[in-house]
């Protein structure tokens, strides 16, 4: 196994171990540490989200309340239709409760239109939703650069950021290599990349170590680490998979639209 080299080195891998993803940036004690000190990133209250099916309503999330501190990283788990997706839709202002408040930075994300949330979301938020999302025909490289095109990031800034972005996930010396000359954590390393340069606050993943093994998964923990601690994001990421959950500050269980007791 890769060791993890010091923290600020160049670096092109990753450690694989999640002991070592643990360790890196903020640990879950210090993640929580002068919380009440901060201002929340993001405030979820009594938020409910109903779906209409025909004739019938789908009450999916039935009273959330959740805190995301700046600099934390949360996970969702729970059963496979129990609304963890429909609530990263709402985090990331891709949608907008039935009931209850969002608050980002302070400002009402529920009260606003899909204009005013799309700025915001442009700047401010990263996601890393389907499987990779990466445009294959593009190196890594062109694919970072992509999302700084979007965010509308002067092009003078582009070079030095996609490299220093490409550095932080361990893949200086790749690059230039295309998503199908990448290995399945190379390339949810490459969207890590692409969902960060432009220095959002807030990153959203659905599930980004679903498609990868054990070592993969702990690789791309330990870069979320990374990231959490050296770009001072905050993170909220679904997942299944019980063995990468001690990475997390706080684990929240969705049972049924609602939070189980924990
Ligand atoms: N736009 C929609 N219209 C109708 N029903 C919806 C809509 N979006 C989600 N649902 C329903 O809401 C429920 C929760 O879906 P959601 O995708 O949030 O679950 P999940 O916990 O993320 O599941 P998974 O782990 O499989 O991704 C499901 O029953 C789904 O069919």
């Amino acid at each position: 196994m890769l060791a993890w080299k010091p923290r600020r080195k160049k670096r092109e891998e990753p450690g694989g171990s999640l002991e070592e993803a643990g360790k890196m940036g903020t640990s879950a004690e210090e993640g929580h540490e002068g919380e009440e000190n901060k201002e929340p990133l993001l405030v979820v209250q009594g938020v409910e989200r109903s779906f209409d099916v025909g004739s019938q309503k789908l009450r999916v999330l039935k009273g959330i309340d959740l805190k995301l501190y700046p600099q934390q990283l949360i996970m969702l788990k729970g059963r496979s239709g129990s609304g963890k997706t429909t609530l990263m839709n709402l985090m990331g202002g891709l949608d907008t409760p039935s009931q209850g408040q969002i608050l980002f930075r302070g400002q009402p994300f529920h009260e606003w239109d899909d204009d005013k949330r799309t700025s915001v979301r442009r700047k401010d938020i990263g996601f890393i939703f389907q499987a990779y999302a990466l445009m294959p025909l593009l190196s890594a490289y062109e694919n970072v650069e992509l999302s700084m095109r979007m965010a509308g990031i002067p092009r003078s800034e582009w070079k030095a950021r996609v490299t220093s972005c490409l550095e932080l996930v361990g893949l200086g010396k790749r690059m230039h290599h295309r998503p199908s000359e990448m290995s399945g954590g190379e390339q949810q390393r490459v969207a890590i990349a692409k969902a960060i340069a432009h220095k959002p606050s807030l990153l959203l993943a659905d599930e980004p170590t679903a498609e990868l093994d054990s070592q993969m998964a702990a690789q791309v923990m330990a870069v979320f680490r990374e990231i959490v601690a050296t770009e001072k994001i905050s993170i909220c990421m679904t997942t299944h998979d019980t063995t990468i959950m001690e990475v997390a500050d706080h684990v929240y269980e969705m049972v049924d639209g609602v939070f189980a007791q924990g």
